[in-house]
């Protein structure tokens, strides 16, 4: 897998967010996207997951040495976002099975193994409206890494959760990350540290105009 933005931009109304980012990211890799609050990670992973439409230059999709269409795109990926939202009417149970309706699940991984990954057997038919925050996290995380899909996007992965679950967020990476095209976005090095590979918004904002 492989995808390649080409002077890709992106601007709300007449502010540019980033310009002319050139940038191939590639399988058996992993990427750490980073900047300040606010400088643009989350809409340029927007821009990667086809979620939103670069303002200029152009994104490709290529598996297996054929193009894949920016509407495809989301069949051959996993995210993990504070903006994605889990289904809060749902037992966990349902969730999980809802969620792998639609993406299949890592061979040699079973249901049973998923609740046991998030230590929450005895919550399994507890609604996920009644989950703390942090138990919310895990289970995104946990969906997100046990798809199996050739991409995994991270969003800020270790909001809500406290230091014993920051190092289980970094066994999941250690378990489930091998082999697949990684993007974290984040300002928290306990989040990318394993990135082999880093992309500063600040290295694309519009450059000021000199007299
Ligand atoms: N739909 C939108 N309309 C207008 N402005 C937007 C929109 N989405 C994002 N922005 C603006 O784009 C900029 C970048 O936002 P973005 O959420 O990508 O930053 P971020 O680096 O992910 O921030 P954080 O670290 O706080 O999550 C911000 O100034 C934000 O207000």
């Amino acid at each position: 897998m492989q995808i390649t933005l080409e002077d890709t931009g992106r601007r709300f109304n007449r502010d540019w967010i980033f310009k002319n980012i050139s940038y191939t990211f590639t399988s058996g890799n992993s990427y750490a996207i980073l900047g300040s609050n606010g400088s643009g990670k989350s809409t340029l992973l927007q821009i990667l997951n086809g979620s939103l439409g670069p303002s200029k230059g152009k994104i490709t999709y290529t598996l297996n040495g054929a193009v894949i269409p920016t509407e495809a795109i989301y069949e051959h990926l996993s995210l993990a976002a504070p903006y994605l939202e889990l289904i809060e009417d749902f037992s966990l149970n349902e969730m999980i099975d809802f969620h792998f309706k639609f993406k299949p699940l890592l061979p040699n991984i079973s249901k049973q193994d998923v609740i046991a990954l998030l230590n929450l057997s005895t919550n399994a038919n507890k609604l996920i409206k009644y989950f703390s925050s942090g138990m919310k996290q895990r289970l995104k995380l946990v969906l997100a890494f046990c798809s199996d899909t050739p991409i995994l996007m991270l969003d800020e992965p270790t909001s809500n959760l406290d230091t014993q679950g920051i190092e289980w967020y970094r066994d999941l990476v250690q378990q489930f990350s091998a082999g697949r095209l990684t993007i974290v976005c984040s300002n928290q090095l306990h989040e990318y540290d394993f990135c082999q590979n880093q992309l500063n918004i600040a290295d694309y904002k519009a450059q000021p105009v000199t007299q």
